[in-house]
């Protein structure tokens, strides 16, 4: 399906209130691009540990929409000058020109689904539920994979650095945790490695339907994994829930800065000689998490391991 572009050429000042205006008058998928700073609020969900350089804030700002088929575009396009005029009555909104250009197909949700292709990572092949087994592969132990909206298809260097750690550490018949579980493939992982019951947690509510149901295409039941959302780092009542010196083995595929304030409360859940394997390690902090640990008198750094730009350093819990 094509879709119409349309940009407005307007201000920082008045970007939010033309967003109100276009929701208004139902139009969805409405795009910013501006040059303010984000805040650490803003990057919060966002998993990016380095920011773009993107020049001093020049106070100008685009608003883009979308219109396919299914919009009356003249008389949608009416509508958001009136919008237009109103907002520029009372804030400064610049010159408010609309360009317009055609782009092709926008089904965001499903587009990178093209990408996404069976690869194997160690004696591992992991696929996307919608892809058949490719020939010559019998041996290998399958993890297939829709991440939904949640993070973890397997392609990432640092799932890849925790699912190695996952290979060499996890035991048969151990208890693992899996802190920021997304899609659950490092949950099933450790399950397809001898582990015989996992504890994934998440902050991202996406994260519970996506790790449930990749659970259950992969054969693994609900005695065998429970999901819970909450933060372990300052939620009393995930801890508790999560239980206390209960795991062999804790796995944390997050970022650098989130790996170091979580490493001053996870020791708590690990049992004694339990190993937790951290990685979202970005190499420009690895001296920041190891400097972190070292400041640890719980835990001794037994592994690191690098992958591209990322790493991940495996501790035992004393
Ligand atoms: C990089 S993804 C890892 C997903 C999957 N485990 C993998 O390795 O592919 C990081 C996940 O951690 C979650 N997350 C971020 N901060 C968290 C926290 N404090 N506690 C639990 N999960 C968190 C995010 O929502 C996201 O799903």
């Amino acid at each position: 399906m094509k879709w119409k572009k349309f940009t407005i050429q307007t201000t920082t000042a008045a970007e939010d209130f033309i967003s109100e205006k276009l929701s208004e008058i139902g139009i969805e998928g409405i795009e910013i691009e501006d040059k303010v700073e984000l805040t650490a609020n803003d990057t919060k969900g966002m998993f990016i540990d380095v920011l773009p350089d993107l020049g001093p804030d020049d106070g100008e700002a685009l608003v883009s929409f979308y219109l396919d088929d299914t919009y009356d575009v003249p008389k949608t396009l009416a509508a958001v000058k009136m919008a237009l005029e109103e907002v520029a009555s009372f804030v400064n909104a610049g010159s408010c020109e609309i360009t317009a250009s055609e782009t092709e197909d926008k089904d965001w949700m499903n587009n990178w689904k093209q990408y996404f292709k069976p690869f194997v990572v160690d004696d591992l092949l992991i696929k996307p539920t919608w892809e058949e087994i490719p020939e010559g592969m019998e041996g290998k132990k399958l993890i297939q994979i829709d991440p939904g909206m949640a993070f973890g298809t397997g392609k990432h260097e640092t799932t890849q650095l925790c699912i190695a750690g996952i290979r060499k550490y996890v035991k048969p018949g151990d208890n693992v945790l899996d802190v920021g579980t997304g899609s659950g493939i490092l949950s099933i992982c450790a399950l397809l490695s001898g582990a015989s019951h996992v504890v994934g947690t998440d902050l991202d509510e996406n994260a519970i339907d996506a790790a449930h149901e990749n659970a259950q295409v992969n054969g693994i039941t609900s005695e065998q994994y429970k999901v819970l959302i909450g933060n372990l780092i300052d939620d009393q009542a995930i801890k508790d829930e999560v239980g206390y010196e209960a795991y062999d083995v804790v796995v944390a595929n997050i970022l650098a800065d989130v790996i170091i304030a979580l490493q001053e409360v996870v020791a708590v859940h690990v049992k004694h000689g339990g190993i937790f394997i951290t990685s979202g390690i970005i190499d420009m902090k690895e001296q920041a998490v190891m400097d972190a640990f070292a400041k640890n008198p719980e835990f001794e750094v037994i592994d690191v391991l690098h992958q591209g730009e990322w790493v991940s350093i495996v501790t035992r819990r004393k």
